[in-house]
């Protein structure tokens, strides 16, 4: 292939030089960035300047404006004609810096891990294509951001730095020494025995950054190449001190092992063999969870939820993605959101890794037809518009009315559905008077309706009928008085002594009487219009409530102050508070 590339080296740059993309290639290839919750984009290198020297010629050439990267493989008929063309909402070539990089791709992955949500950036590709340099260029960038930047709230910030080398995962903070991922008993992925650093200003983030790239490069027990062989993976959690209770901000930052496949083919060696076995497939496997999950972010916000509910995620296929488990696990509901950096060297001569990078990088693109929106059903939040939601706020955030433009200033229903809790209540927290437990208990009524809407059978109207029907049918129920509507089930706000402590709540079973056999006494008990009651106590878990059926008690519909609205959560076995 040398001698053929400096046979043909002359003709292969001229017809470089004055390649002209086809009409259609010509044509703006990319989606909208920012709105997607996976993004893949592209970053090719420049040559450098030993390769120059060495006489390396530039085989790919980049077009940002028309979101292309072609690449032109000299091939024995076909002299350098461009073989492949990526389409990727980014490309970014040499000329552009790695601020561009991290203003498109990362920029938007810290505010989302910040408000508790959880951001993935990975870099991917050959060996020496500029994933450590990227990366390592975007962490500082992301670390003056967090700790000097505008993000506001109140947050502890922590680091931890691995590199998973074969079956072995190494801390990056504190020696290489070995760490254990394992399982916890509530399925959270957890590194035993890893130093998780907590830094006050930027500078320390940043120090620990190095510190953890400097043990990879230099530590004297590995073999040089070591970096290409490994996944290194940065973690940063964000506490939120806002909120206490909301699941912690992450954010991984993860440069790759080198994606070509066939470089131990000469050594022969049984443990490397392994180890180039192990990386393929962690990184196949990791294209599989990408896709798999991003397939989950589009389909679990829409109506239809089949897609959504088919979907697999083999994360525990390889260590990497055990690791990123809370990055994959669809069963976690967190949602995230994912950059991926294909990094591609420039080098003619590596036309055909650069062309498999490529090529990976556009299987993990997942799109789905355009469907017409789902009809408008109060009860689905995936089905409201901008205005629909904000009028569900209005109506429905309690007293206070919590602000529709603060927390929703822009989001449709799917949007808000998935903002992370710490996010949603921080911003719920923004409208004067409204208290902590007051927007915890409105995160829970949505996400709620969310998980409802997507698990009930199919509740969308049939065709004809008003989407807003039950909605009506609610509506005059509610104008009558509660006294009036009194049934089994139903929970009211009672003004008297319970047990020991001054209850307030309980649920009604049955009228008096109701199982008296006389029918004389049962007519003029049930004439009363007393109820036989369950209480209803606080449990031992914020805002929930447990029915304790054994405690019962005649209550007098005078004793009734209001009908009280609670709903019964499955997974904790309570009952909450709707506002
Ligand atoms: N955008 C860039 N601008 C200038 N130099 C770059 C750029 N990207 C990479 N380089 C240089 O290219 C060389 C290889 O980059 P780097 O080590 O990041 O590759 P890599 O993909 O991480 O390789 P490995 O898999 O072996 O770790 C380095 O000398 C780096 O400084």
């Amino acid at each position: 292939m040398e001698a053929f590339f400096q046979e043909n080296r002359d003709s292969y740059i001229k017809q470089v030089a004055t390649f002209q993309p086809s009409q259609n290639q010509a044509k703006d290839a990319g989606g909208e960035l920012r709105e997607e919750d996976t993004v893949i984009a592209a970053r090719v290198r420049p040559l450098l300047p030993n390769e120059v020297n060495d006489g390396e010629v530039i085989g790919i050439s980049v077009r940002p404006e028309a979101r292309y990267a072609d690449v032109h493989e000299l091939r024995r008929k076909i002299n350098g004609q461009p073989r492949l063309n990526f389409p990727a909402p980014q490309v970014y070539g040499p000329d552009q810096t790695s601020e561009d990089v991290y203003q498109d791709l990362v920029a938007p992955l810290l505010p989302w891990a910040w408000g508790g949500g959880i951001s993935t950036l990975f870099a991917y590709g050959q060996t020496g294509s500029g994933k450590t340099y990227s990366v390592s260029e975007l962490e500082r960038l992301a670390a003056v951001e967090l700790m000097n930047g505008d993000l506001e709230g109140n947050r502890d910030v922590y680091i931890c730095a691995f590199e998973l080398l074969g079956k072995e995962a190494l801390d990056l903070l504190n020696d290489r020494r070995k760490i254990v991922v394992m399982e916890d008993a509530f399925g959270e992925s957890q590194l035993v025995g890893a130093v998780e650093e907590k830094p006050s200003t930027a500078e320390e983030l940043i120090s620990h950054i190095e510190r953890s790239m400097s043990f990879r490069k230099t530590a004297p027990t590995i073999k040089n190449d070591s970096s290409s062989r490994s996944h290194a993976v940065c973690r940063i959690r964000i506490t939120n001190k806002d909120v206490i209770d909301a699941p912690d901000g992450l954010f991984f930052l993860v440069d790759l092992a080198g994606s070509e496949v066939d470089r131990d083919i000469k050594e022969h060696s049984r443990d490397r063999m392994m180890e180039t076995r192990d990386i393929n497939v962690s990184l196949s496997t990791l294209k599989d969870c990408i896709r798999g999950r991003a397939m989950w972010n589009m389909t679990s916000g829409v109506a239809t939820n089949k897609r959504a509910m088919n979907v697999h995620v083999p994360f525990r296929s390889s260590v990497l993605t055990k690791v990123l488990k809370h990055v994959f696990d669809v069963k976690g509901n967190r949602y995230c959101k994912t950059a991926v950096l294909a990094c591609v060297k420039p080098n003619a001569a590596d036309a055909g890794p650069s062309k498999n990078t490529l090529r990976y990088a556009e299987l993990l693109r997942v799109s789905f037809p355009k469907t017409t929106p789902a009809l408008y059903n109060v009860n689905i939040p995936s089905t409201w518009s901008h205005n629909a939601l904000t009028e569900w706020i209005e109506r429905n955030s309690g007293s206070p009315p919590i602000s529709s433009s603060i927390l929703a200033p822009t989001e449709n229903g799917t949007q808000l559905c998935k903002l992370p809790k710490g996010e949603f209540v921080s911003r719920c927290l923004k409208t004067p008077n409204v208290s902590p437990e007051h927007a915890r208990a409105f995160y829970d009524k949505l996400w709620r309706l969310h998980i409802d809407s997507r698990t009930a059978k199919s509740t969308a109207p049939s065709e004809g009928s008003s989407a807003i029907a039950s909605e009506d049918e609610e509506s005059v129920k509610l104008t009558v008085p509660f006294q009036e509507r009194l049934q089994p089930g139903m929970i009211v706000r009672v003004r008297l002594q319970l047990r020991t402590e001054f209850c307030q709540y309980a649920m009604i079973l049955c009228p008096e009487g109701a199982f008296e056999k006389d029918p004389v006494r049962r007519e003029e008990m049930m004439g009363k219009k007393r109820f036989v009651c369950a209480q209803i106590v606080g449990a031992v878990m914020a805002d929930a409530y447990d029915l304790a059926m054994e405690v019962k008690k005649v209550i007098a519909v005078a004793d009734m102050e209001a009908e009280a609205f609670m709903e019964w959560d499955p997974p904790t076995r309570y009952w909450f508070m709707t506002i």
